[in-house]
């Protein structure tokens, strides 16, 4: 690696080293309690790291408050804040090909994936940089000469940022690198799942000039290192991506301490197929949009609707090769799909399939581990036909590679089951029509839609979900405001006394 404070190194074998990985106030900081960290890909042990106490939590959050209360971060030059970020851009590539490897050994994604996600994040930093210049305010008109209305924005002050583990560097990233954009000091807590490439780019923060106290890391398990950020007074943000139940956990925490609150959640996500469309594009997108990651992503087109006269034909064709999709570990070039991420997930998502066949949906293919006597965690792609909007499985988010299709005949009736859902995520729509594309896109209830493709997004874009999918938007210049407060400052350059309350009162206007 590219630095000697990286608490993380992979050995010739491949196998990470961890030194210290909690990182408090400009340290790294060891613990009594330690949790493994366990490969997908076989279920072995790739290391052990630190374990946050309740007195690691208030140590963190006090050092971020220290920093952001003396401006050590929100008081430094944009500029200067700027050329950090661009640092880390610039350290992320550097470090490539060795942070994709962690990420693909902690997370069980394949290879390709991880360095799209290195890549993606590298991308969000640079935008950032760019915000980070900032702009000098918005005048304000107050329609009185001699006052001058001016509204800035300011860093809303010391941030708990809580991930999960599908996209751990990822989704800690889009929350980072805006706080840092705007100002602000944080708090991070990665899923105790997956931490490993968190503790790699808490490294490349320090590296790259972050200052003492303005990012710290905590490691650990929800209940005392996440609900201690959110419970804490001297947190004035948490931005947390993950579950529903945690998210609506968080929220009713954190009203206590009336913070803002931001919550990036699940999602059961339509893609709908019209008769029109451009079907072999549209059925090698439907399998890289439910099978990527072994369905364990947020956005997953796991709710694939098609219009009836092509229905039997599309799923003729999407289980042929959904059979042949190639499952394998994510370090192995050859596999095309990994495992799913631990023993406790592949049992929920084998959980989940009961429940759909119990409900009477069809089985076409998988619903099966890859062999029975197998050491990782691997599940084969799951087709279910006959489904229907009343059905657990279609409404409930199983976050694994399993796909239930619908069909429909009319506009009207696509519109209808695209909108079935709690959530409010994503959704794809497909047709060679245009004008119905946008029709539909409109009247879709989804932070995102995608017309004629299904999964990309982009850091200049906000991203964040209608409905029980969360609130609050990351990315795009909505994800730089989530950390902001704005600030109105009304200048009287020519104050006179106004006597409201004297008897021979000139009355303000
Ligand atoms: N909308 C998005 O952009 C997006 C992106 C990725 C993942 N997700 C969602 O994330 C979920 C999968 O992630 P997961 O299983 O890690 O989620 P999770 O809710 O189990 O855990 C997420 C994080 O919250 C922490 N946590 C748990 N309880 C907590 C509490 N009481 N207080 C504070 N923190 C607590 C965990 O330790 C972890 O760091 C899926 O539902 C997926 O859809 C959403
Ligand atoms: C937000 N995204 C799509 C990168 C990951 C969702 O799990």
């Amino acid at each position: 690696m590219s630095s000697a404070d990286h608490q993380l190194a992979v050995g010739a074998d491949g196998t990470p080293t961890v030194a210290g990985t909690l990182f408090i106030d400009g340290s790294w900081v060891r613990s009594t309690g330690s949790r493994a960290v366990l490969n997908p890909a076989d279920g072995s042990r790739i290391c052990d790291v630190d374990e946050a106490t309740d007195d690691h939590v208030k140590a963190a959050v006090a050092a971020a408050r220290t920093a952001f209360d003396e401006g050590v971060w929100s008081s430094a030059p944009p500029s200067e804040r700027s050329a950090v970020l661009h640092r880390v851009a610039d350290l992320l590539q550097a470090d490539r090909a060795l942070i994709a490897r962690i990420e693909t050994l902690d997370t069980g994604k394949t290879l390709r994936e991880s360095e799209i996600d290195v890549d993606d994040v590298t991308a969000v930093f640079r935008y950032y940089a760019a915000l980070a210049l900032g702009e000098p305010g918005r005048l304000v008109d107050a329609g009185d000469p001699a006052v001058v209305s001016r509204v800035v924005h300011e860093p809303v002050g010391v941030c708990a940022l809580i991930g999960p583990w599908n996209y751990p560097l990822l989704q800690i990233s889009w929350k980072i690198a805006p706080a840092l954009a705007a100002g602000c000091t944080a708090v991070l807590k990665p899923s105790e799942v997956t931490p490993l490439t968190t503790i790699v780019l808490v490294g490349l923060l320090h590296e790259a000039g972050v200052p003492a106290g303005v990012v710290n890391l905590v490691l650990g398990s929800g209940a005392v290192a996440g609900a201690g950020l959110v419970s804490s007074e001297d947190v004035d943000l948490v931005s947390f991506t993950g579950g529903l139940e945690t998210g609506r956990a968080i929220m009713r925490s954190a009203a206590d301490t009336v913070k803002k609150v931001a919550l990036e959640l699940g999602g059961k996500n339509p893609n709908i197929v019209f008769a029109d469309a451009d079907l072999e594009a549209a059925l090698d997108t439907a399998l890289t949009a439910v099978f990527l990651h072994a369905g364990q992503v947020c956005s997953a087109g796991t709710r694939l609707i098609l219009q009836d006269s092509i229905h039997d034909e599309f799923v003729a064709a999407f289980v042929k090769r959904a059979g042949r999709i190639r499952i394998g570990p994510g370090l192995d070039p050859d596999s095309e799909m990994p495992p799913l991420v631990s023993a406790q997930h592949l049992a929920k998502v084998e959980n989940h399939v009961r429940v759909g066949l119990a409900e009477g949906a069809r089985l076409l293919t998988g619903g099966s581990r890859l062999a029975e006597n197998q050491s990782g965690y691997y599940y084969r792609p799951t087709v279910f036909v006959d489904c229907s909007g009343d059905m657990r499985i279609v409404q409930e988010e199983t976050f694994g590679p399993i796909v239930t299709v619908e069909r429909f005949t009319t506009e009207e009736e696509a519109v209808r089951l695209g909108n079935d859902t709690r959530y409010g995520l994503a959704g794809g729509v497909w047709t060679s029509d245009r004008a119905r594309a946008h029709r539909v896109a409109g009247r879709l209830r989804h932070g995102t839609v995608w017309i004629n493709e299904f999964g990309p997004y982009l850091p200049q874009a906000e991203w964040g979900g209608f409905k029980l999918s969360g609130t609050g938007r990351e990315l795009g210049p909505s994800g730089l405001a989530e950390y902001q407060e704005a600030k109105h400052v009304y200048e009287n350059t020519a104050p006179a006394a106004q006597h409201w309350f004297s008897g021979d009162a000139k009355r303000i206007p």
